[in-house]
């Protein structure tokens, strides 16, 4: 029995099939730079890694591609045992506070959606089409946004005129939020405590930070869209919305241009010119003041938001660092936690630096906080969520 995963982000789409008792994956691959000149896939099957160069213009082509890969180097698809399709879906409104069977009508409120994730939810909706049309099982959605439905309304509404926010459904949804539920999981579990306040920071290319409680969401940093909070890849995270009266007015931008400027073009990118923090940290390394500066801003960032979450949740037990630069990222890790010696957190350097897929417990045991490093698995987590929904349709 398996579930085919499969995660279409803004220029990639990561997939895997996997049994979903045992966690095993029995396939997994990732697509890059889709419309651009040439795309990247890797596929590993059988422990072997293929690799391909390939014209991909958007995320249909990039999924029929992989769909043909299984055919061509496996596993066969008809003769995996799959019993369903487990689609992320960044952006999934008030609407969905759990896994979703995939109807004509849930296909078409994501749709709708879609200007509240305008770089996730169209190609989470491509990946959907293309697979619904090829593989004849049950196709389940798992919202980014399901697990932040809990948020109280202090922290969900902004300080926005009701009847301008309402009309529109302007409040803060959160993302990431499939992670930030299966990380804070793994925290309780390797704590055996299901009492914690917890820190959850997932720093991929996209970057968010949670507030959980008892396993249950009171803050995140990420808003209507995945654009408000954290430093990201390329994008600013929060900043003085007057900034876009300002560059419309004295700079003359379009929205469009400024919504391209913010997604696009800022964040760690726009401010070192690269967004992969390896490169970012070499170019410092080298004398680039500006990368050092890129740096500084983003753990700036980082040591605002846990201070503030430490205080809305009066207090703190766990800070768990995720997803590509929250597992890899050791430097960045060492000065965040650095900045936080003055409240007792104290850090294991040589745990720390450790490398690969264990779950590590990088403080001390004098440290006032715990402070673990947990991988993300994201596609685990849809294929069981995907599982829980084929379980209800016997
Ligand atoms: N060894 C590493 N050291 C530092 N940063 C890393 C390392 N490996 C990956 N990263 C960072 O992780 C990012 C990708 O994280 P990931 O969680 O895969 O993002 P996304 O899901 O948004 O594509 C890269 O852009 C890079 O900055
Ligand atoms: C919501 C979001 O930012 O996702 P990603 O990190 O995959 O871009
Ligand atoms: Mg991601």
């Amino acid at each position: 029995m398996t579930v085919l995963v499969i995660n279409s982000g803004s220029s990639s789409i990561k997939y895997q099939l996997v049994d979903p008792e045992s966690g095993d994956a029995i396939a997994v691959g990732l697509v890059e730079q889709i419309g651009e000149v040439s795309s990247r896939v890797k596929h590993t099957y059988n422990g072997v890694k293929h690799e391909f160069e390939q014209s991909l213009a958007d995320h249909g082509e990039g999924l029929r591609f992989v769909l043909e890969l299984f055919e061509s180097v496996g596993p066969n698809l008809s003769e995996a045992g799959i019993v369903a399709v487990g689609h992320r879906v960044v952006q999934g409104g008030k609407h969905f506070d759990g896994p979703t069977l995939i109807t004509e009508d849930v296909r078409n409120v994501i749709e709708e959606l879609a200007p509240l994730a305008p770089l996730h939810n169209p190609p989470n909706l491509r990946g959907i089409d293309v697979a619904r049309d090829l593989l004849d099982v049950p196709h389940v959605a798992v919202f980014d946004t399901a697990f932040f439905q809990t948020l109280p309304e202090e922290a969900a509404r902004y300080a926005l005129n009701r009847e301008v926010a309402d009309l529109y459904g302007v409040r803060r949804y959160g993302a990431h939020g499939t992670s930030h539920q299966y990380v804070s999981q793994k925290a309780a579990e390797w704590t055996g405590r299901d009492d914690l306040k917890q820190i959850v920071l997932h720093l991929g290319n996209g970057a968010s930070v949670s507030a959980v409680v008892n396993g249950e969401a009171v803050d995140t940093s990420m808003g209507l869209t995945p654009l408000e909070g954290l430093v990201m890849g390329t994008r600013t995270g929060d900043i003085d919305p007057a900034v876009i009266f300002h560059l419309s007015r004295v700079g003359g931008m379009s929205i469009d241009e400024i919504d391209d400027l913010f997604n696009k073009k800022s964040g760690v990118k726009g401010l070192a010119g690269e967004n992969d923090m390896r490169a970012v940290w070499a170019m410092a390394d080298s004398g680039d003041e500006n990368a050092r500066e890129a740096l500084d801003i983003y753990i700036h960032r980082l040591v605002k938001y846990i201070g503030s979450y430490a205080a809305v949740m009066g207090g703190l037990d766990v800070i768990t660092f995720t997803a590509g630069i929250g597992e890899n990222d050791d430097l960045v890790r060492a000065e965040v936690l650095e900045r936080l010696a003055p409240f007792g957190l104290t850090i294991d350097p040589e745990v720390n630096s450790e490398r690969g897929d264990h779950i590590r417990r990088i403080s001390t045991d004098e440290s006032s906080v715990t402070v673990l490093v947990i991988p993300t698995n994201e596609e685990l987590a849809i294929a069981r969520q995907a599982m829980d929904v084929v379980a209800t349709l016997a």
